[in-house]
């Protein structure tokens, strides 16, 4: 069953994650020859898990949080996809995001399915300690459905190498022997990669880069506004400062900041060296989140939160072209109306898709108990985003659709033939 997205700027427009996904999922099917029942089985997760989490404040007082974890797909391999902390965290957006994660990971053609997960905290409000205990916790709780050959989670939003220390302490302990593969996007002294926290942003440059050189403009000339200085956005803003591209603004959640001469974006401290640094940063002009947005740029990179390009400010976008960093910050609305105005928006599930494909890396060595050099990990990378990049140019071409039509093209074909080759129905 196909559903429509609201179209006008005065229909109110709520729609989830997985409201998203079930739209771009249906639209990818319509160009395939996909089995009705593997589209349907798409649809849903295959599982997923809530449980209560509970916290003791460093005040002595107790608090119950809620967390989730939602496996959408395993026909490729384990479960993959990261771990949210974030006072929005819902059941509906977890599922949505492992949807994401099954599409992602068969982009990049890796041997994972799509999970994800969250507890719904703000963790601003927590100390490093209650931190601490609330993931230690929720490792816990977690311990029967994760594994190293079962769901790898990794960092997301508002959770770090730290968390995922913890994180696996807390699941070892209970094993009864280190096990590093269980998570992955750790600090590499326990295992974690070298590469793993750049590599989303990193991605989404890889990806703008391509995309910059595949419309034959002059990097040098390319003028770029990234919404999110965190994980993602600070790593694709300083990559593409460092490709010769002009990066005239970048934001927090307090604010964005503009020179239309281009940032130092290494000199504004990210997220992770001080949180609430950039909006406090000594540029020529302050502007509001939507502000940016609406900036006349050649690229315009949402890297923070989910549905912020929508059907009200769709038609007031200056860029030429849009490239997620975020996970699905585009609802379907908005997506038709930049379709529309021939803006290319380019999908998050290649963009930012360095991050899970590291984290391949990652378990890889984990595994073979063996550490890849920096260098080794960034030249893999640059290959793996350039055979995934060639693929879905193949089918841009060759379709003459849009390019997430053609991105969900090669994740659909490939998930579609595995459940074929494994015999869907009993
Ligand atoms: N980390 C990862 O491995 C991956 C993350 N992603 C996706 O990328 C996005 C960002 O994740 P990540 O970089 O890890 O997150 P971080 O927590 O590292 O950084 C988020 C950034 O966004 C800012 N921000 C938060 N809320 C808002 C808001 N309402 N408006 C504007 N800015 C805001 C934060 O500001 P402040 O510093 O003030 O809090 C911070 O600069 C998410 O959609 C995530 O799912 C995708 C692939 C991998
Ligand atoms: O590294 C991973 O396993 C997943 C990262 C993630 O959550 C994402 O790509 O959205």
């Amino acid at each position: 069953m196909t559903s429509a997205p609201p179209t006008s700027e005065s229909e109110p427009e709520e729609e989830s994650a997985v409201e998203t996904a079930r739209r771009q999922l249906e639209r990818a099917a319509a160009h395939l020859d996909v089995d009705d029942g593997i589209v349907e089985r798409l649809r849903h997760p295959t599982s997923v898990y809530r449980m209560t989490i509970p916290l003791e404040r460093d005040d002595g007082t107790r608090e119950m949080f809620t967390g989730y974890r939602a496996h959408h797909d395993g026909v490729r391999g384990p479960y993959k996809g990261g771990i949210r902390y974030h006072p929005d965290v819902t059941e509906e957006e977890s599922v949505g995001l492992s949807m994401w994660m099954t599409w992602k990971c068969a982009v990049m053609d890796l041997p994972f399915g799509g999970a994800k997960g969250g507890v719904v905290v703000n963790p601003k409000e927590l100390s490093n300690k209650e931190k601490e205990r609330l993931t230690r916790r929720f490792a816990e709780e977690l311990r029967p459905m994760i594994g190293p050959m079962k769901d790898i989670p990794a960092p997301d939003m508002g959770t770090d190498p730290e968390t995922m220390a913890w994180f696996m302490d807390a699941y070892s302990m209970q094993e009864g022997q280190t096990e590093p593969g269980v998570v992955t996007g750790k600090p590499p002294v326990v295992g974690g990669s070298y590469g793993r926290e750049e590599a989303p942003g990193r991605s989404v440059g890889i990806i703008t880069r391509e995309a910059i050189d595949y419309y034959d403009w002059d990097r040098e000339d390319t003028t770029v506004a990234v919404q999110g200085f965190g994980s993602v956005g600070a790593n694709a803003a300083r990559y593409l400062d460092d490709l010769g591209a002009s990066v005239v603004a970048v934001s927090d959640v307090n604010g964005a900041i503009y020179d239309p001469d281009g940032l130092d974006t290494n000199d504004v401290e990210d997220h992770d060296e001080t949180p609430g640094m950039v909006s406090g940063y000594d540029a020529p002009q302050s502007l509001t989140n939507e502000e940016l947005l609406e900036l006349d740029v050649d690229v315009l990179i949402p890297a923070a939160i989910g549905n912020v390009l929508t059907a009200e400010n769709a038609n007031n976008v200056n860029a030429e072209m849009i490239v997620e960093g975020a996970n699905g910050p585009t609802t379907s609305a908005a997506d038709q109306i930049f379709e529309e105005r021939g803006i290319n928006v380019i999908p998050d599930i290649i963009a930012n898709a360095g991050g899970v494909t590291v984290s391949y890396f990652e378990w890889l060595q984990d595994i073979n108990r063996r550490k890849w050099r920096l260098e080794r990990v960034n030249e893999e990378l640059e290959t793996e985003m350039l055979r995934a990049w060639n693929a879905v140019r193949s089918e841009y071409e060759a379709r003459d659709v849009t390019w997430r039509d053609a991105t969900y093209i090669v994740a659909l074909e490939r998930i579609a033939e595995a459940h074929e080759t494994r015999g869907l129905w009993p």
